[in-house]
Formats: C-alpha cells, sequence, structure tokens
C-alpha cells in the first residue's frame, strides 16, 4: 500500500469518530504546497548525477511546518506527502507550535562520496531556499541525513538570507544544536516503551525487546532500554538480524558500529546471525520496536509477529491492514505520532534556544523532553481507553482535533 493512503486511512479512522464532513477531512489532508527540484551536481570524477528533490508543506495553522530531510533511494512525492501530514498530527499530538513539513532526496546515500554529499545538499538548498525559513518551515535529520547535513544546509541557506541558525534543527552541537537532539527520538521511544511496559503489568528485566533499524532511532533506543534493564534480544540492519537469546551486549553493538564508516553491523560476531528480516518474526519476542522503513508490517507477515506490544519508533512501519489484525489480537501499538516524538520535540527546544541565543544543559533538555512525552502519552492513553479506540486512533483523535481548533479560530474552516 501507497505511503498516503496508508496514513489517510488512519486518519479517516479517527475522523469518523469525530464525526468530520468529507469536505473538511478533504481540507484537512490536503498539503498546502508541494515542491519538486531538480538536483543536479558533478560527481568527483567529474560526471554529471541527477536526483528529485521534495518539500512537502502539509499544514501551518498551529505554527511555523516541521518535519525532516530524507536522503534514501525510496524517496518520492507520495511517501514525503505522507511523511508531511504525519508530521502534522505528531507536533498536534505533542502540543508543539508547529505545522507539518516534510522533505528529501532520492538517492542512495551510501553511493555518494562526503564532498558529493554536501554539493547535493548545497544544491537542493539552491532550490528551496525561499521556501523554508525560521518562522515558516524548518527541516531536521530523518533517515540518511545528520548533524553534518543540516550545518551544510544552514550554511547555504544563511547565504542568501544572513545569519539564522534557527533556520534548521539537528546541527552540531558546536554549530547552535541542542545537546540531546541526537539522542532524543530514540531516548523518547525508550521511556515511552517503558510506560507502555509498566501498564501492560510486564517487568523490564523479563521484557525481551527486537528493535529493526540500528541507526540513529534504534541504537539510541537500544542504549536506553539497555540501561533500564530490558534484555534486547535481536537488532537488525540491512546486513542482517543479530540475535542472542539472553540479550545483547549492546555497548559492545555500539562501539562495533562506531568502527564502520556506515555503521554497520556487520562483521559482528558475538552472536547468531540470521537473515534480515527474520528479526520481525523471532518466536519468543515481547516488544517489538520497527526502527527502520515504512510499510514493513503488513497483512502478509503480521500472523508472524508475537510481540504483545509493538512501539513504533519509525514512520509508517504497520500498515493499516496488519493494525487493524494487530487490534484485533490485543497486541498494543504505540502509534508513531507519539512513539517518535521525541526528535521533534527536542528540535523544538533547539528552535527556542535558536531564538533566545541562549543554551540549555542536556538535563534541562531530558528533563523537558520526559515531561512533554509522559504529558502526550497520558493524554493518549486515557483518550484510548475513555472512548475504547486503539492508541493510534486515539492519538490521531486529538492530533486533527487540535489542528482542526487552529484552523476555525484562524477563520479557516467553520
Ligand atoms: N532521526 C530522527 O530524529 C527521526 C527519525 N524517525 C524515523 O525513524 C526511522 C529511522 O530513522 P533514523 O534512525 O534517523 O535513520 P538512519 O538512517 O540513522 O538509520 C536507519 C537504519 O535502518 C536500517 N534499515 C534500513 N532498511 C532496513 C531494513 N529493510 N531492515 C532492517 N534495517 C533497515 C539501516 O540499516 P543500514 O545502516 O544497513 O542501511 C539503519 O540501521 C525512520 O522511519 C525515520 O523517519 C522518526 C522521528 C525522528
Ligand atoms: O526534528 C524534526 O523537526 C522532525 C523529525 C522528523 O522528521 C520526524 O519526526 O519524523
Amino acid at each position: 500500500m501507497k505511503a498516503f493512503e496508508s496514513m489517510r486511512r488512519f486518519f479517516d479512522a479517527a475522523a469518523e469518530h469525530l464525526e468530520l464532513e468529507d469536505s473538511l477531512r478533504e481540507a484537512l489532508l490536503m498539503p498546502r504546497r508541494e515542491v519538486q527540484v531538480q538536483v543536479s551536481i558533478e560527481r568527483d570524477n567529474g560526471d554529471l548525477a541527477n536526483f528529485v528533490g521534495f518539500r512537502v508543506q502539509h499544514d501551518n495553522s498551529r505554527g511555523p511546518m516541521k518535519g525532516g530531510l530524507r536522503y534514501h533511494p525510496e524517496v518520492d512525492l507520495d511517501e514525503v506527502r505522507a511523511l508531511a501530514s504525519l508530521m502534522t498530527w505528531k507536533t498536534a499530538v505533542v502540543n508543539l507550535p508547529y505545522g507539518g513539513a516534510k522533505g528529501g532526496i532520492g538517492v542512495d546515500p551510501r553511493s555518494l562520496s562526503k564532498r558529493e554529499i554536501e554539493r547535493m545538499t548545497r544544491a537542493f538548498v539552491d532550490q528551496i531556499h525561499d521556501i523554508v525559513g525560521p518562522d515558516t518551515d524548518i527541516p531536521a535529520p530523518d533517515m540518511g541525513t545528520d548533524h553534518q547535513v543540516m550545518a551544510w544546509f544552514r550554511n547555504q541557506w544563511e547565504k542568501y538570507h544572513g545569519f539564522n541558525p534557527a533556520v534548521i534543527t539537528g546541527k552540531p552541537v558546536e554549530e547552535y544544536g541542542a545537546k540531546g537532539r541526537e539522542e532524543a527520538t530514540g531516548r523518547g521511544v525508550g521511556s515511552l516503551t517503558v510506560k507502555v511496559v509498566k501498564r501492560l503489568g510486564m517487568q523490564a528485566e523479563k521484557t525481551k525487546i527486537a528493535i529493526q533499524g540500528f541507526g540513529n532511532v534504534g541504537s539510541h533506543a537500544a542504549k536506553y532500554l539497555a540501561e533500564s534493564q530490558f534484555p534486547i534480544v535481536a537488532v537488525s540492519d540491512t546486513s542482517g538480524t543479530y540475535f542472542r537469546k539472553d540479550g545483547l551486549n549492546i555497548q559492545e553493538l555500539l562501539r562495533h558500529t562506531l568502527k564502520h564508516r556506515y555503521g554497520l553491523l556487520e562483521g559482528y560476531t558475538q552472536c547468531e546471525v540470521m537473515p534480515r528480516d527474520a528479526l520481525l518474526s523471532l518466536p519468543d519476542v515481547d516488544v517489538l520496536i520497527p526502527a527502520a522503513l515504512g510499510g514493513v508490517i503488513t497483512k502478509d507477515n503480521v500472523d508472524k509477529i508475537s510481540a504483545k506490544a509493538i512501539i513504533e519508533a519509525a514512520n509508517g512501519p504497520v500498515d493499516p491492514d496488519a493494525d487493524a489484525i494487530l487490534h484485533e489480537r490485543g497486541v498494543t501499538v504505540l502509534p508513531d505520532i507519539l512513539a517518535n516524538a521525541g526528535g521533534v520535540t527536542v528540535s523544538y527546544f533547539e528552535w527556542v534556544q535558536n531564538r533566545q541565543h541562549y543554551r540549555w544543559s542536556l538535563d534541562r533538555v531530558r528533563q523537558e523532553l520526559d515531561h512533554t512525552l509522559s504529558e502526550a502519552f497520558e493524554a493518549v492513553w486515557q483518550m484510548a481507553h475513555s472512548k475504547e479506540v486503539s492508541l493510534r486512533v486515539a492519538a490521531y483523535m486529538i492530533g486533527i482535533s487540535r489542528v482542526k481548533r487552529a484552523s476555525e479560530l484562524a477563520g479557516l474552516t467553520s
């Protein structure tokens, strides 16, 4: 199923409960603006390379639009459109004063040198610099991008518009980045997993966890949860699934990935190594954390999932057909728009610090992150139980209601 269709079905399920008219649904779903640009660069060997870049600005009724930049071969307009609207509901669920946007380039960054990625990023900024800005649309990292890409982006944007680090978040800490942004999404996933596990009456030491994806989000979630005494029995990346039934040594795995240019798990031998997708069908897993691509859990593989809870660290990992089956089976699914909201929350803290020319300590960032996510979690959990709906429907109901209210107050809808 295409990514936007998947998001639209989740939206519609909540819109039914909110009794929204069709015309209002259409207004809330339609992106404000979609931009597709040519990104051409000279490769190190002198060849010309051409890529397609996107920025979709979904909604700004609650504030400037916010969302990451993805560099991945599967990036296309449909995916970016879906991810942009997820950002709108996400910023609303955690009550940040933002709307939603997303961008990206259809490219495998591993096929380029560092200098080529820099040239590509700068060429992309040349194309979109006039539609992003600290009060309009603020990008950030996502799959395939990191603090270095954010630093190039900012530097190129400032050549047109002058000094203003608040144009982008997820920057290097020494270049106006927030302490704790890099760990924030994974830390948020970890702290929300702890809450779900407690609510389900399970104990950390006895709760086996499997994490798909060991990049920024997956590795920080693994670190947090291992430090919280959970056995992480499996992790995976494109090189395979790494399994140890009594729990992997996460510190050792993190050291291993640091040795590789691309942070791959490949070559780690202190555990059983299985094919990449084996992680999703391991028989004895209590909590599954997809932290890689969207659309990985579908009706074709959902029956093999043994977990009692799924924490959606990735955006859109469970499709609507699989979601319905999981709901019927009583599996608790913490939806992406809440589960991975730690990243955009600390991006907001970075933007606030940039605008105030002030720096917060790591302790303050972590405390405020925990506070923001706890409030959002309580609201979603209570809504789900009072309305007898899934956590996803509850989260969408809260997010959509807030966006609808802002549109009404602005006089855009009634
Ligand atoms: N970065 C952030 O702050 C936020 C990210 N997210 C979401 O979290 C997810 C991960 O993002 P992030 O960690 O930043 O991305 P990264 O690029 O840092 O890491 C992605 C990871 O996923 C792995 N991966 C890719 N395809 C597969 C596959 N088919 N099976 C198993 N592993 C796979 C990659 O493996 P390999 O290294 O081998 O390619 C890598 O380990 C995305 O869905 C993103 O949208 C959500 C909110 C914020
Ligand atoms: O940090 C941000 O602004 C956005 C992160 C993001 O793209 C996401 O939450 O999916």
